[in-house]
Formats: C-alpha cells, sequence, structure tokens
C-alpha cells in the first residue's frame, strides 16, 4: 500500500493541499487535472527527486514504511515516461540486465524470457534507437519491473504512441502491472487510459 497523507504544495501562483491519497497493491491510481497543477511534481515528489520550484511539506509510506525523509536510491519506486527513457548506448538485452537486480545464473535465459513475453523476441541485440515507439514503450516498462520495484509511477506513458499502439501497449501495461501487485500511480490527460480510480487534483487546488 502506497500512502500519501497530508500533502501540501506550494507552486509559485497556486497550492494544492491533497489531505490523504492512498493505492493499494495492483492497483493503478490515476491522477489529472489541468496542464502546470502539478501532476509530474507530485510523482516526482514521490520518487523522491528535490525539487526546488515547489515547497512540499507532506507524509509519504510504502507498504507501512516511512520514505519522507529517504533519499531516492532508498525508496525502490520506479518510473515510466513518455520519453520510454533507455540508455541510447546499450542494446535491449544490456538495458534490462543494467536495471536487473535479481540475481540468478542464466541472465540469458532471462532476457530471453522477458523479451518473448513482450513479442520482441528477436530484439536483444537491437539499439533503442532502432525500435518503434510502441516497442521502447514495452521495453521501458520490462526495465523498470526489472529493478524490482515495490511501486511504479508512470507519468503519460502513452501520449506519444499512435491511437492504435496506445491501445495494445496500455493493456500490456496493465496486465504486467496486475501480475506485479504493486501499487502504480499514472499521470495522463486522456480518460481512456484510466484503468480505475480518478483522482482530479482541481479538487485540491487553492489560489
Ligand atoms: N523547472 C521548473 N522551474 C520552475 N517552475 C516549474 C518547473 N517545472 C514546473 N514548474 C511549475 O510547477 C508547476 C507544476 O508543474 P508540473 O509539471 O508538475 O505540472 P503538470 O500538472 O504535470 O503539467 P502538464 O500536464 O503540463 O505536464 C507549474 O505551474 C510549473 O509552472
Amino acid at each position: 500500500m502506497l500512502e500519501i497523507n497530508h500533502l501540501t504544495m506550494v507552486f509559485k501562483h497556486h497550492q494544492l493541499v491533497i489531505p490523504k491519497l492512498s493505492v493499494a497493491p495492483g492497483q493503478v491510481l490515476t491522477l489529472t487535472g489541468a496542464s502546470g497543477i502539478g501532476k509530474s511534481s507530485l510523482l516526482q515528489w514521490v520518487l523522491g527527486v528535490p525539487q526546488p520550484n515547489v515547497a512540499i511539506a507532506g507524509e509519504l509510506s510504502l507498504n507501512g514504511v516511512d520514505l519522507t525523509q529517504r533519499p531516492i536510491e532508498q525508496r525502490n519506486i520506479g518510473l515510466v515516461t513518455q520519453q520510454a527513457d533507455l540508455f541510447p548506448h546499450m542494446t535491449v538485452q544490456q538495458n534490462l540486465l543494467f536495471a536487473r537486480t535479481a540475481q540468478s545464473a542464466d541472465r540469458q535465459a532471462w532476457v530471453a524470457e522477458q523479451l518473448n513475453s513482450v513479442g520482441l523476441s528477436e530484439y536483444g541485440d537491437a539499439y533503442p534507437a532502432e525500435l518503434s515507439g510502441g516497442q521502447r514503450a514495452r521495453i521501458a516498462l520490462l526495465r523498470s519491473l526489472a529493478a524490482s520495484p515495490k511501486s511504479i509511477l508512470l507519468d503519460e506513458p502513452f501520449s506519444a504512441l499512435d491511437v492504435k499502439l496506445r491501445t495494445s501497449v496500455r493493456e500490456f501495461t496493465w496486465s504486467k502491472l496486475a501480475d506485479a501487485q504493486m501499487p502504480a500511480m499514472l499521470v495522463t490527460h486522456d480518460p481512456a487510459d484510466a484503468p480505475g480510480e480518478v483522482v482530479n487534483l482541481e479538487h485540491y487546488y487553492y489560489d
């Protein structure tokens, strides 16, 4: 369970005051709201990225552990963005292995299984620039999951994809996250992206 309590975010021209948000294991909580309201800032705060442009007070816990004061490297939270940011100088296989935290003898078998699960068995030696947007999106999600995060944050992960790809990558993402049974938060402008409960940050907006 991911829990946010008593969160106040003071931006230059507005504030967000959010008493409580909680996300259960296997749940994807969707955040919406006008451009500039603070959706990405909220995700970055959960991730643990220091933010010079906003004063933030609040409490964050994950599976009962208080993360509020912990730095990013001790939070074990994954991020997927619309850039599907993979290391450009590494092949798909190297990207996946770089992120992988679990140890086992047969790394090659693990990579093969991962690529097979997303229908990209032939792409282990390809570089990110040689992949389509939808292929990159699938590998980026696999890479995030390879780090065995306890929660995952998705910041407009589908917005660079065309309508058809969007539907298939979306379904792929929800099925992977359902398998992983971790709490997830999604930021999107497209209501069709939301797989469940939606929180509109405009309800928490103050001038
Ligand atoms: N690097 C920055 N420097 C100064 N102010 C910033 C910076 N990044 C964001 N902001 C301000 O912080 C506020 C929240 O931005 P944020 O990116 O979190 O909004 P958002 O809801 O994710 O927007 P969008 O839907 O357009 O991505 C905005 O009002 C913006 O002007």
